[in-house]
């Protein structure tokens, strides 16, 4: 088995694509979140593995956009993992003598708190991941530290400044694993779609959310995000629990299809049990 992850090693994703795998897996880090949905689509690899959800920061919107917009790819697997950022440097630089922080933008908002306090004046400076804003930061001239992992800081044996940064010591990410065909039935599935309504009227949202509450299916998650064609046009995720292959799971879908303007879903998949 061949796995994509956001890449280079010692990101989250990879801790996630090693949980995923097993001893016989491969692994292929990839430079960006696009590039690990095109190795899955192109059979470069078999599996891919992308955040979608942080606990402190909610949806992870390339990812939603990416199974909106983009992909036919399905959601075969989640997994859930614990979120600590740790601030990272070269062994001269100090906390207060920090003159640039790389950092990708996910982590950057999940320490808000330790940067507003710890690091007010200091610019940041985007990068693709985790692991990324290291090799970035142990590369700049200047007196530069990254907001990391500390698996990638042990790797680079750089030096960590502070620990546990994260605003909430709770912190986890939910990542979906794409490939070309979703889960079969294990008895405690879920199912990851979305909908918009076919016309922007009062109740449309109503009669289609009415349409599991009849049929008793759970809805374990819902949000919008923007449909990119004209500003207040919507495209509404759900997660429900059951397998789309379960007869009142298919009826309900298929009901929501009469209703809906367009369906698309994602996949049906095992719940992640810890
Ligand atoms: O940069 C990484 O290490 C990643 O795996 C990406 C990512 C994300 O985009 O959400 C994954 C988990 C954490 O929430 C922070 C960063």
């Amino acid at each position: 088995m061949k796995i994509a992850y956001l890449g280079p090693a010692g990101t989250f994703s990879e801790k996630a694509a090693l949980e995923t795998g097993d001893q016989q897996s491969t692994y292929l880090p990839m430079a960006s979140m696009p590039a690990v949905i095109t190795a899955v689509e192109t059979r470069a690899v078999d599996l891919g593995i992308l955040p979608i959800e942080n606990s402190l920061e909610g949806a992870v919107s390339v990812t939603l956009d990416v199974l909106i917009h983009e992909t036919r790819l399905r959601i075969c697997r989640e997994i859930v993992i614990p979120i600590r950022h740790m601030v990272v440097a070269k062994p001269d630089v100090q906390l207060d003598t920090v003159e640039v922080l790389y950092t990708h933008q996910q982590p950057l908002a999940q320490s808000r708190r330790f940067i507003e306090r710890c690091l007010p004046n200091v610019p940041t400076v985007a990068a693709l991941s985790t692991a990324a804003a290291l090799v970035e930061a142990l590369a700049d001239e200047r007196r530069a530290a990254a907001l990391t992992t500390l698996h990638a800081a042990e790797r680079a044996q750089a030096n960590i400044l502070a620990y546990d940064v994260q605003d909430n010591n709770n912190n986890r990410t939910r990542f979906v694993v794409l490939a070309p065909e979703d889960a079969a039935p294990t008895g405690d599935d879920k199912t990851s779609l979305m909908f918009t309504a076919k016309v922007n009227r009062a109740g449309a949202l109503y009669e289609a959310l009415a349409i599991f509450a009849q049929a008793g299916i759970n809805l374990s998650k819902i949000e919008s995000r923007p449909a990119k064609a004209e500003l207040g046009d919507y495209v509404f995720l759900v997660d429900i629990d059951g397998h789309r292959h379960e007869p009142v799971v298919a009826e309900a879908l298929q009901k929501l299809a009469q209703i809906a303007g367009t369906v698309k879903i994602f996949g049906s998949y095992p719940k992640f049990r810890g």
